[in-house]
């Protein structure tokens, strides 16, 4: 039987059996994508670390039971696969009420900041899987609903996706995105006008409240007071809330403890950088959405490889090529971008280098150009000069072995793995390979 059957059915059961039991369990199952069956070993891919964690603790030994009930194995192993990159468009669920445009005014969202515009990919398919289900049934699934990642990673974004279509489906619902900063300030000038009744009623009559970085209110006891009593309103009312932070609550330093069990009551998920397909997906979704033409691919592919971790500068990145090529009357090509992005390529090491630069290093050494370097021709020194810079970018990026697969257009990691092993041997014994790697490794 097809694996994508199985997993339906078996997806399906576990729904039945575990839905009753623990609503948030079909939010992590969500999350799990199924790559293997093989004697009776079901190998799923969980989406993130978090999500991996969550899943061991609290729901594998039911899962077991259950797989063994649907007689499709008897053994059930889960692994977190960081070798599948996948990036995926989402189709937004369809507003009940199309003509309810949503306003940047009062409620305070975005209106770019919808699902639709939203790019789905291995990193951040939890949080906005679990988003989408506080959209749907707000106040009821999960309450709060805290999302935690470092910066420009989508948290905002996703925060405002669920108010708006919170407020697309009902248009009478009391929604307001502040971020942890303006709730303080608002509090600061209730005090000083005597207005804290009015500041009370502004926000605990509210359907849905979402505050944005709430670290920012560490330390500010009066703050914290007020935000405590606020929490609490809401949520004997069953309003939603929603919250994001840089870090997880209990690495919130300067919160009180009775803030960050609070916050713990409902979800807490996650959202990590994403891979470098998600990274080019979300270039190519910015790109049709600002109608920016003719970007080509190989340009898209070089801002992915070299703005590895906040899609804010992946953003800012493919902004300023296209108003560097409007302003100075010149093509968007590799080398054009990689000169109006210097500054930002540097500041990005990544712990490291990036591959792009490693690329264009080694095309250079050897004499190639980067094209040739990641073309399908398999002349012997091509083939070395590959090698050499897949050896290189293990040794001196983080990217997972398949992200530096993917750089060369490979899509398998045993490539990698296969030419580092190749040029860890050659630079024993082959000084000319020895000081092209060499070579390499001092520009970097
Ligand atoms: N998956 C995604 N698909 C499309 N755009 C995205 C995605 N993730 C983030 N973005 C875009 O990246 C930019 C930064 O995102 P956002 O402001 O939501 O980040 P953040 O995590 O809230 O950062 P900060 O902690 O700095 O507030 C926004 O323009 C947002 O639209």
């Amino acid at each position: 039987m097809d694996l994508d059957i199985i997993w339906k059915e078996y997806y399906k059961y576990c729904m039945e059996k575990m839905g009753a039991e623990d609503k948030t369990a079909e939010i992590y199952l969500q999350t799990c994508m199924p790559l293997s069956l093989e004697e009776g070993v079901l190998v799923l891919d969980v989406a993130t670390q978090f999500a991996m964690d969550q899943i061991k603790s609290r729901y594998l030994a039911r899962m077991k039971e259950l797989l063994i009930e649907t007689s499709f194995g008897t053994d059930i192993k889960l692994k977190i696969s960081s070798d599948q990159p996948e990036a995926t468009k989402v189709q937004e669920p369809q507003p009940k009420n199309p003509q309810s445009k949503p306003s940047a005014g009062r409620n305070g969202l975005n209106p770019n900041y919808v699902f639709s515009t939203f790019v789905v990919g291995k990193s951040n398919r939890l949080p906005h899987a679990a988003s989408l289900a506080v959209a749907e049934s707000p106040g009821n699934t999960y309450n709060p609903f805290f999302i935690w990642g470092k910066v420009g990673l989508g948290k905002t974004h996703l925060m405002h996706a669920i108010g708006h279509h919170i407020a697309a489906t009902n248009n009478n619902t009391k929604i307001l995105y502040v971020s942890a900063e303006k709730f303080t300030n608002d509090l600061i000038t209730a005090i000083r006008n005597n207005t804290n009744q009015e500041f009370r009623a502004r926000y605990r009559e509210l359907d849905v409240l979402m505050i944005d970085d709430v670290q920012f209110i560490a330390g500010k006891e009066q703050t914290q007071e007020e935000f405590f009593w606020t929490f609490n309103t809401l949520h004997d009312a069953k309003k939603q809330i929603i919250i994001s932070a840089d870090r997880p609550p209990k690495d919130i330093e300067g919160i009180a403890d009775r803030l960050v069990s609070r916050f713990e009551w409902g979800l807490v998920t996650d959202i990590q950088p994403p891979d470098l397909e998600t990274r080019v997906a979300i270039l190519q979704k910015k790109a049709e959405m600002k109608k920016y033409m003719n970007i080509p691919e190989d340009v898209i592919m070089f801002i992915a490889q070299n703005i590895p971790s906040n899609i804010r500068e992946l953003e800012g990145s493919l902004n300023r090529i296209v108003a560097c090529s409007d302003l100075n009357h010149e093509p968007i090509n590799i080398e054009n971008a990689s000169v109006w992005l210097k500054d930002l390529i540097k500041e990005h090491p990544l712990g490291t280098v990036s591959i792009g630069l490693i690329q264009q290093l080694t095309a250079e050494s050897f004499g190639f150009t980067v094209e040739e370097l990641l073309s399908k021709k398999r002349t012997a020194d091509l083939a070395l000069a590959r090698q050499a810079a897949m050896y290189v970018a293990r040794n001196k990026t983080n990217e997972a072995l398949i992200q530096i697969a993917y750089a060369f257009n490979k899509k398998d990691h045993t490539v990698v793995i296969h030419a580092c092993k190749k040029i860890a041997e050659l630079i024993k014994t082959d000084l000319r390979v020895r000081s092209f790697v060499d070579n390499i490794v001092n520009k970097l």
